[in-house]
């Protein structure tokens, strides 16, 4: 792959279910290696669709979605997610340790690799003595840096995340997108996340999608050229962070009002 060829590439893609009206249309969307792309837009617009599509959980109804050189049309191997639920996605009947390997039993690797990739991943989210506890023993936030934990385990070439902070306080969801930058940082993986909250979305991203219209495809993509480091007092002053939040705002208000119009 040339250092220009998207690690993921949506193209021309729609999407209904069954019979009912298509709810993404034509939709275009590049995620290049080491990325991390937040997508937005109004309530109901679309957004876990497209997350579903792109994470091979259901069909798409024309297009295709690609990643690297293959195309997705199942759940591709590549690609971990991190959902909101993460009290639903962990298992509470096993320890944090067990809960990581469960997901690496397909992939055939020695006892040793699993114990190394446990390790390796529960440090990464700070949490290096957590192993042997059970989920329920953990905090909300806790436990959401053990669902990443597990996902960075599986050494995924992409992450994909849906509203994966909005269970947590403030200062754990601040917590966990610095952690989210982190890992990009550290590992440079690719992560694509949706977020309700726009002011998350310009702190995490290098690009913010806009989705928008019914049915949805992409209205706007911005660039959000803050610096790499970013630091949640430092990085929110900047008159720039205003800026762009100011803009996306914008942009998904103008988008709410069209997708409420009564239709002529
Ligand atoms: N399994 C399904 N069957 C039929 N319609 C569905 C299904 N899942 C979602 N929809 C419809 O698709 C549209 C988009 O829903 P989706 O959940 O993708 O939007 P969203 O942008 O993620 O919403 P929100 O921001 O409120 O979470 C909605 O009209 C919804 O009712």
């Amino acid at each position: 792959m040339s250092e220009n060829t998207p690690l993921l590439a949506v193209r021309d893609v729609s999407k209904r279910y069954g019979s009912g009206p298509e709810i993404i249309t034509d939709l275009n969307l590049d995620v290049y290696d080491g990325e991390i792309v937040c997508l937005v837009g109004p309530s109901g617009v679309g957004k876990t669709t497209l997350l579903k599509s792109l994470a091979g959980l259901h069909p798409i109804t024309t297009g295709t979605i690609h990643i690297g050189d293959r195309i997705v049309n199942g759940p591709p191997e590549e690609l971990a997610l991190v959902f909101q639920d993460y009290s639903r996605s962990l298992m509470p009947w096993l320890t944090v340790r067990k809960n990581i390997a469960f997901p690496l039993r397909h992939l055939k690797l020695s006892k040793n690799e699993i114990r190394r990739r446990i390790t390796a991943a529960l440090t990464e989210v700070g949490l290096p003595d957590a192993g042997d506890k059970y989920p329920w023993e953990l905090s909300g936030g806790m436990q959401q840096r053990v669902a990443i934990a597990r996902a960075l385990a599986y050494k995924p070439g992409i992450l994909i995340m849906d509203e994966p902070f909005a269970s947590v306080d403030a200062q754990t969801r601040f917590e966990l997108e610095d952690l989210t930058r982190k890992i990009r940082n550290d590992l440079g993986m690719t992560i694509v996340v949706v977020t309700h909250d726009i002011d998350e979305a310009v702190y995490l991203a290098d690009r913010v999608v806009v989705l928008g219209g019914k049915p949805a495809s992409v209205i706007t993509t911005l660039d959000v050229p803050l610096c790499r480091n970013r630091d949640q007092v430092a990085t929110r002053n900047e008159s720039q962070f205003a800026e762009l939040r100011t803009e996306v705002l914008q942009l998904i208000r103008t988008a709410t009002e069209q997708m409420t119009q009564p239709v002529a």
